[in-house]
């Protein structure tokens, strides 16, 4: 088994709210997770989940509440300061839901992408950023000259996406945290997206992970998975667990599969998913909906199993109940 790139070790993040910070929502919940060299790891859960916070945390825009995140074995609470921080994202990279969201509106593409070779390469000619620009460029399936003296606003959602993911690869990252990269794009240019990322991970050796509410497609793209529900990894293993899931979550999840046009709407009928810190009982997170709870569901709290095939937080796999 290769080594991981970035660990979580019992990661939790608590936010607090309200005006004296009384209410506190715990957002992700004591997870543990790798994401491996040349992996696609698919994060999926359905929305208030703490997908999107686990993308945060890995990216150093929240600090954990507890627990710890490595990179290669350091903490990445150890990457501080501006250059710090350089260091980090030179290897750990971000693409995010919204294209438009994450290029300044006033500016051409092109400048933007040059302002990252020069930050990062600072010593290098304007035509060999160029000459770099444009072979990334090509990576994700655009030219230069669709490109050239083009605002944000000219692009479609999906042409846009393939040049954030341009602007994350300029730096030569060994990881690209991906939340949601495909729910804003045309349907029908998804699955092109995510071949992107599957290209990538084969020429380049890229690792992801890849976050989504869409249970076919985090299944089509990755290799693992793990699944979130409320801030817990309930269960994780090779994509195909999404096939044959065990865990009652996971099965539900399966069985309202999307269609691969259409925006999954959950038919799930819990609220957004986030838990007020003393709302829970003491047992299984998803004690309330799930078909096929026991009465040690609602007293203790599952282990995970490991089954062979996966890691699930369930007492149905388990010989004491
Ligand atoms: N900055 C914040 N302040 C307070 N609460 C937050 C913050 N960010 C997230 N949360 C809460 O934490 C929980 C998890 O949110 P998160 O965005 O990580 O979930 P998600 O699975 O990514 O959902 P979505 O798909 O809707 O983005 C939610 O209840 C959310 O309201």
């Amino acid at each position: 088994m290769s080594e991981p790139i970035i660990r979580l070790e019992n990661v939790s993040k608590i936010f607090k709210l309200g005006l004296l910070g009384k209410t506190m929502i715990k957002a992700v919940d004591r997870v543990n997770m790798d994401i491996r060299e040349g992996e696609i790891l698919g994060i999926l859960g359905e929305s208030g989940s703490g997908k999107s916070t686990i993308a945060r945390l890995i990216l150093k825009i929240y600090e954990p509440t507890s627990g710890r995140i490595l990179y290669r074995g350091r903490d990445i609470k150890e990457y501080r300061g501006s250059k710090g921080l350089k260091e980090y994202y030179r290897k750990v990279q971000g693409v995010f839901q919204d294209p438009y969201a994450s290029f300044n509106p006033r500016r051409r593409v092109l400048d933007v992408l040059r302002d990252v070779m020069k930050n990062y390469y600072p010593i290098t000619s304007l035509q060999d950023i160029d000459r770099e620009i444009g072979l990334t460029i090509e990576k994700v399936g655009l030219s230069m000259s669709d490109v050239i003296g083009k605002y944000p606003h000219e692009f479609s959602g999906g042409q846009l996406q393939r040049l954030s993911i341009a602007r994350a690869l300029l730096v030569k990252p060994e990881v690209i945290i991906a939340d949601e990269p495909v729910s804003m794009v045309d349907a029908s240019t998804r699955i092109d997206i995510l071949n992107i990322f599957i290209d990538l991970k084969e020429s380049e050796g890229i690792s992801f992970a890849i976050i989504g509410h869409d249970l076919g497609l985090t299944r089509y793209v990755s290799d693992r998975v793990v699944v979130l529900y409320r801030g817990q990894i309930v269960e994780e293993g090779s994509a195909e667990i999404l096939s044959e899931p065990l865990h009652p979550y996971t099965q539900m999840l399966a069985k309202s599969i999307p269609r691969i046009d259409k925006k999954w709407e959950s038919k799930l009928e819990y609220s957004v998913g986030s838990i007020e810190l003393g709302a829970r009982g003491i047992g299984c997170i998803f004690v309330d909906r799930c078909p096929q709870a026991m009465d040690i569901c609602r007293r203790q709290e599952p282990p995970y199993i490991d089954t062979g095939k996966s890691r699930v937080k369930c007492w149905l796999y388990t010989e004491k109940h």
